[in-house]
């Protein structure tokens, strides 16, 4: 279902994206799991409806920049069952959102995520339901991690658990003073479940990955930014006229990666990822064709005449 919206989608914007369309057919198939795995995503979703609260809220702004937000602050932004299905829901519209450039996804009232909500991981806690709420959220991060857009964790307060792997699914984290970022997994006699550990190796190795783990170390700005696994520090937003509030910060931060035509931007987001996740033949093949794309194009044209002026 998800390859259908997605195809459909990208074969509608231009003849262009049929490329787009091949690379997720050669990566994926649009997700990680399907029917062939004996994954069925309405059984999963209908299980998760039935442990309700909080929201993921997300705002597509004209800049190009959309925010999305984790907001269950009574429960430090644990992700509830039906959150989990919001979030699906959200990415599933960015997957649709053409004029998107970039992402911003941060926690409500201060803090980033706690995980699972520990009242609905009791109560799935047989290991069939357990193991299709972590192919549920493998998807959805793997489709959130893939979306042709430049995204960054805005991580505040804590991110634990799930909440950690959450942030490894953004292509950047910023982390703000006095944040923690913890994969608190080993405490709670599991591993990362949500592709939280597949992920952060790539982000800061393999060494760091086991330390990060089988520590389960408090990851904070300093050490964050020594591994690797923190891009930037914010700063305290300041009462007075300053650096502006964390999520203006970020905005402002990502506006240098942003800034362009979106089917550029894009363009670039699509090059990347597929010299990240293919062999070098199948990447080389992806990367002519998304170059098929914008050779030639307004922006491109645009650029040549330009320059042509300078002689
Ligand atoms: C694949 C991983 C995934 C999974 O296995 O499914 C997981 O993520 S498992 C969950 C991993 N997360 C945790 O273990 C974090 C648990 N929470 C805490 O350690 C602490 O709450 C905190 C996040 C460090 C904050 O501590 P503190 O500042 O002392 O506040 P409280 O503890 O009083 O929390 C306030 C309020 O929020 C509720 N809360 C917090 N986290 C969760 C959560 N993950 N699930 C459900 N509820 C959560 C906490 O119970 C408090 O509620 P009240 O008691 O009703 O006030």
């Amino acid at each position: 279902m998800v390859l259908c919206a997605v195809r459909q989608q990208l074969l509608s914007s231009s003849s262009g994206c049929a490329a787009w369309t091949r690379l997720l057919q050669r990566q994926s198939r649009g997700c990680v799991y399907s029917s062939i795995h004996g994954f069925n995503q309405e059984e999963i979703k209908e299980k998760l409806q039935a442990f309700p609260g909080g929201s993921i809220d997300l705002l597509k702004q004209e800049s190009g920049v959309a925010v999305l937000t984790i907001n269950n602050p009574s429960r430090m932004n644990a992700f509830s069952g039906s959150m989990m299905v919001d979030l699906e829901e959200r990415v599933s519209q960015l997957e649709s959102w053409t004029d998107g450039k970039g992402l911003i996804v941060q926690g409500a009232a201060g803090t980033f995520c706690s995980g699972s909500d520990l009242n609905a991981v009791r109560a799935i806690s047989n290991p069939q339901d357990g193991m299709k709420m972590c192919m549920f959220m493998q998807n959805t991060l793997t489709r959130l991690l893939r979306l042709p857009l430049i995204s960054v964790a805005l991580v505040e307060g804590r991110a634990l658990g799930g909440g950690a792997e959450l942030l490894t699914a953004c292509d950047f984290r910023l982390v703000a003073p006095g944040c923690v970022i913890q994969f608190v997994h080993k405490h709670m006699g599991l591993v990362p479940g949500w592709g939280g550990a597949a992920r952060l190796v790539h982000i800061v190795g393999s060494c760091q990955a086991l330390k990060l783990l089988s520590g389960a170390l408090k990851v904070e700005p300093e050490l964050g930014l020594q591994i690797g696994l923190a891009d930037g520090l914010l700063e305290a937003p300041q009462v007075e006229e300053g650096a502006g509030s964390l999520q203006q910060q970020a905005e402002n931060w990502l506006s240098r990666f942003t800034k362009g035509p979106a089917p550029v931007i894009r363009a670039v987001k699509k090059v990347v990822l597929s010299g990240r996740e293919l062999p070098l033949s199948e990447a080389l093949r992806t990367e002519k064709d998304v170059f098929g794309t914008v050779w030639g194009g307004p922006a491109n044209l645009q650029a040549l005449a330009s320059r042509s002026k300078h002689k």
